[in-house]
Order: C-alpha cells, then sequence, then structure tokens
C-alpha cells in the first residue's frame, strides 16, 4: 500500500452524522479531519439514516482538503456489518473503528473492510479505549497496513479503568503514553481524546499542550470552538520553526564535523532529522492554509 504524502491531523471534529447543520458546518471550519459519527452521538433509531447521510457526505466532495472519515458502530453491534458496507464503499479517506481490542480484530476489519470493496485509500482508524487494547497496542498498532492511525477514546478508558476526568489525566497517563510509543514503533498517526467540557477553553488548551509534549498529532474534538485552538498547539510554533531552519543552516556550515552548536546547544545528526521533520510538517500546514 502506497503511504500517502504528509497529512496534518490536528484538529480531527467529530460530528453526529444524523445532524445535518453540523453535517454543513463542518464544511466552512479550518478542521484538518471530519469523523462522521455513527456510533455514540446517534440514537439507535438514527442509525440508518445517519448511515446515509454519512456515505452522503463523503461522496458530496464539498469537504475540500478535510480528511473524512466515517466512525461506524463497534464490532458485535447490531448495526456493525451494515456500517462496514456502506463505509466501504463511499470510500472516505478512513473507516474509525470503536473499542478495537486486539491484532486480531484489527485483520478482521481490514478483510471486512476489503470484502466490502474499499478502495485503496480508504485506511482503517482503530480506537483505543479498552484495558484490553492497551495491554495488546503495539501489536494492535502493527497488525495490518492498512491501519494509518490510532484514535485514543478516553472517555470510554476512563469508564473502564473506573478512574476520573481530572485536570492532568494521571489516571490516563500510562495509556496515552504507551499507545503513542506503539503508534511510533509502527510509524503510524496517533490522535489524542477529546475534551468534553467544551466552554472550558483554559482546560482545553493545557490538554492540547499536554497532548503535543507527549507526541500524538493531533486532538480529536467535539465542538467549532475547540478548533482554533488544536490547530495552534499541534504546529509548530514561529520559534520552533526559526529554531530548525538555524539548525540546518548551523549544520551546513560546520559540514563534516558530527557535531556543531546552534544557539549554545549541541547539534547532532539526530536534531537535524527533528528539525527536517519540523519544516515538513510547517511546510504541509502552510500548504493547506495556502489552499483554503
Ligand atoms: C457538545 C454538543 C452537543 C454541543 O452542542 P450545542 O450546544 O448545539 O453547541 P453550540 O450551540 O455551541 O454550537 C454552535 C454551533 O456549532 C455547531 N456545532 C456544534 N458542535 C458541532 C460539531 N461537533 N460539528 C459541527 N458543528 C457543530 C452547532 O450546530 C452550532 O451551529 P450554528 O447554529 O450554525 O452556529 C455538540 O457540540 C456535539 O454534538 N458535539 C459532537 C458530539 C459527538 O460527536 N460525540 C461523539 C464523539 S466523542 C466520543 O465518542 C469519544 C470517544 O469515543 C471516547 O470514548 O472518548
Ligand atoms: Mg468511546
Amino acid at each position: 500500500m502506497t503511504e500517502p504524502a504528509f497529512t496534518p491531523l490536528r484538529s480531527v471534529l467529530y460530528m453526529p452524522s444524523s445532524n445535518a447543520k453540523a453535517l454543513e458546518k463542518a464544511k466552512t471550519l479550518p478542521i484538518d479531519g471530519v469523523i462522521l459519527d455513527l456510533e455514540d452521538a446517534v440514537a439507535p433509531d438514527a442509525k440508518p439514516a445517519a448511515r446515509e447521510a454519512a456515505a452522503a457526505a463523503v461522496g458530496s466532495g464539498e469537504y475540500g482538503r478535510r480528511t473524512l472519515t466515517i466512525r461506524v458502530n463497534g464490532l458485535g453491534t447490531a448495526w456493525h456489518d451494515d456500517d462496514i458496507v456502506a463505509a466501504a464503499q463511499a470510500g472516505p479517506a478512513g473507516i474509525v473503528v470503536p473499542k478495537v481490542n486486539s491484532a486480531e480484530e484489527v485483520k478482521q476489519l481490514v478483510a471486512a473492510i476489503e470484502k466490502a470493496g474499499a478502495p485503496d485509500h480508504t485506511r482503517l482508524w482503530a480506537m483505543v479505549e479498552t484495558p484490553e487494547a492497551i495491554f495488546g497496542v503495539r501489536e494492535l498498532a502493527a497488525a495490518d497496513e492498512r491501519l494509518a492511525v490510532l484514535v485514543m477514546g478516553t472517555n470510554d478508558l476512563v469508564k473502564e479503568l473506573y478512574a476520573e476526568h481530572v485536570p492532568g489525566r494521571a489516571p490516563l497517563l500510562t495509556s496515552l503514553s504507551w499507545s503513542v510509543l506503539a503508534a511510533r514503533a509502527a510509524g503510524i498517526a496517533i490522535l489524542d481524546g477529546v475534551y468534553n467540557d467544551v466552554k472550558n477553553t483554559e482546560g482545553f488548551l493545557a490538554e492540547c499542550t499536554q497532548g503535543a509534549q507527549m507526541g500524538f498529532d493531533g486532538k480529536t474534538l467535539i465542538h467549532p470552538g475547540q478548533v482554533a485552538g488544536a490547530n495552534e498547539t499541534f504546529a509548530p510554533s514561529a520559534q520552533a520553526v526559526e529554531d530548525a531552519r538555524g539548525i540546518l543552516a548551523a549544520w551546513e556550515e560546520g559540514k563534516g564535523s558530527g557535531v556543531v552548536t546552534y544557539n549554545g546547544k549541541m547539534v547532532e545528526n539526530l536534531h537535524v532529522e527533528s528539525a527536517q521533520r519540523t519544516l515538513s510538517i510547517h511546510e504541509a500546514i502552510t500548504g493547506l492554509e495556502t489552499d483554503a
């Protein structure tokens, strides 16, 4: 499977696929990605119509550069099989599956998605939100090359752990870090969980900063008011871009030596690689903003 060019996923907004107003609104928001939800945010009676609306949204071609995904209902639910067929045939960038527990389930899901005729560009996004998933997350993340993104489900994790949502997320740190390690070892992307208190900007920004510092590629969101903060926090800052350019210039100047300094700090090849990564993310984001 050919890897697509780097795609920023700083801000990925869930919306109930049963909410026509939200689906319309998403076309105007500066989000990197959309999760058209068929699971938790959609009442049982509304699920068939929501499934059709999600497929129609993907087919509409009206979401521009935004990465479009559909979140289906989980394995073992009454809606799962029909959701998978509809999503695979709609061909979004990703099919998000909640409560994926193991590498075996990843393989089972990939087989179902392929059997339903998904195009190559439709990747699996697996939600990590159960204790069983956390214990097997390394194998889960590396189970199949169609798996492109891990998505933390921090509400379900808190529920399953009998834990509490607290500032700083101490009860979740083991699961979050372990999942970031697994995603990096497998070379795939990973998105942080949602922040429920939509009116608490300060708490939201603190959690974005924590997620970015831990290595997440971006954050899943539930409200348009969270988009700007996630876009800013998960993009390299102006200072980071300036430093990256400075590191590359210092390295070029000291060509041939294995170590140089920039602003008094040691620079080795590994710092050069990080600087190059920072600049490619910055350029990809700048490209999006130019296209928007
Ligand atoms: C949380 C909400 C129910 C709040 O809704 P509401 O009170 O209507 O918000 P506002 O009045 O402030 O809305 C302002 C405008 O923005 C639009 N809007 C709101 N939310 C969205 C959205 N998610 N996407 C697109 N547009 C949205 C409103 O329509 C208003 O528009 P306008 O009138 O034109 O100005 C609501 O935000 C919401 O439903 N959010 C999504 C909930 C959701 O999808 N939940 C499921 C995913 S989270 C999850 O399951 C995580 C995981 O599994 C885990 O375990 O953690
Ligand atoms: Mg969940």
